[in-house]
């Protein structure tokens, strides 16, 4: 596997990618320390599936009605893919998935999984940047527990909403910057629990959701959600709620 992060560009933190560069096979180790990922997963794939099919089913004829298949024909880009997580669930839904991630292990890995699974899914290491330049554009793009990872946030979302096809929407996930994150995110799932690698995190690059919802409103869209994502000790799941004071999830649509 390539110790190199690939092509570099303004958003990409070097270091960082290194560390997700460096994952293989615990990227669909579900007990191993990307299974926090896996855990959430269900909860950011329903929220996608729910908005795009409240927000979209108007404007796309391809969307049909297909119980399995909720998300036929819907182009989604999965900006920062990773192994492939979402991606993975989003084709599963019948979606066009094209996953980018600067860390070319990160694409080797997806893409591997994603052939086992007998999933089409166009892995591309390449930078969000220069998915950007090419003009390409898609009916929805998520970036999922990415942005708290690169350099300049705001430009950032700026870049992704030119991604964003006119009427189409903008998925983000992200940790709010609260001390009730530092206990939770940071001493709590990286230093005691172990859930997280030591150093994944660093808390000044949490996001606070009002500064996020500017960052979107600067790029020309408009906020249409909010929602938290709260793990639930007793039961030990996560469930979408209404706390947003540590992970949460903004959806935001492009005007026409
Ligand atoms: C915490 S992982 C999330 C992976 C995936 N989005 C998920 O939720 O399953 C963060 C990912 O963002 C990628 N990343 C970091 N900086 C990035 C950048 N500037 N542009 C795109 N992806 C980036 C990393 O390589 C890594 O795969």
């Amino acid at each position: 596997m390539s110790e190199h992060a690939a092509p570099h560009s303004a958003s990409v933190n070097p270091e960082d990618v290194a560390r997700f560069n460096r994952l293989g096979d615990l990227w669909w180790d579900k007990t191993g320390k990307m299974g926090i990922l896996h855990d959430i997963n269900p909860i950011r794939v329903t929220y996608i599936r729910d908005h795009v099919r409240r927000f979209l089913r108007g404007d796309m004829t391809a969307l049909n009605e297909s119980p399995e298949r909720p998300l036929e024909g819907v182009r989604i880009a999965d900006i920062g893919c990773g192994g492939g997580i979402l991606s993975e669930s989003l084709a599963e839904l019948g979606a066009q998935v094209t996953g980018v991630d600067p860390a070319p292990n990160n694409i080797a890995v997806a893409s591997r999984h994603a052939e086992k699974m007998g999933l089409a899914i166009d892995y591309r290491n390449v930078t969000a940047e220069a998915l950007a330049e090419t003009g390409e554009q898609f009916d929805a793009v998520a970036a999922l527990e990415v942005i708290e990872h690169v350099e300049g946030p705001s430009d950032f979302v700026a870049m992704l909403s030119r991604l964003v096809r006119p009427g189409g929407l903008l998925f983000l996930a992200t940790i709010d910057r609260t001390m009730k994150s530092y206990v939770f995110a940071i001493l709590g799932a990286e230093y005691v629990l172990g859930w997280v690698p030591k150093g994944t995190h660093d808390h000044d690059k949490f996001i606070r959701p009002d500064e996020l919802s500017g960052w979107v409103r600067k790029a020309g869209m408009r906020e249409i959600d909010r929602a938290g994502m709260s793990f639930q000790p007793l039961t030990r799941s996560w469930r979408k709620s209404h706390d947003t004071d540590v992970n949460y999830l903004m959806a935001a649509r492009k005007d026409r």
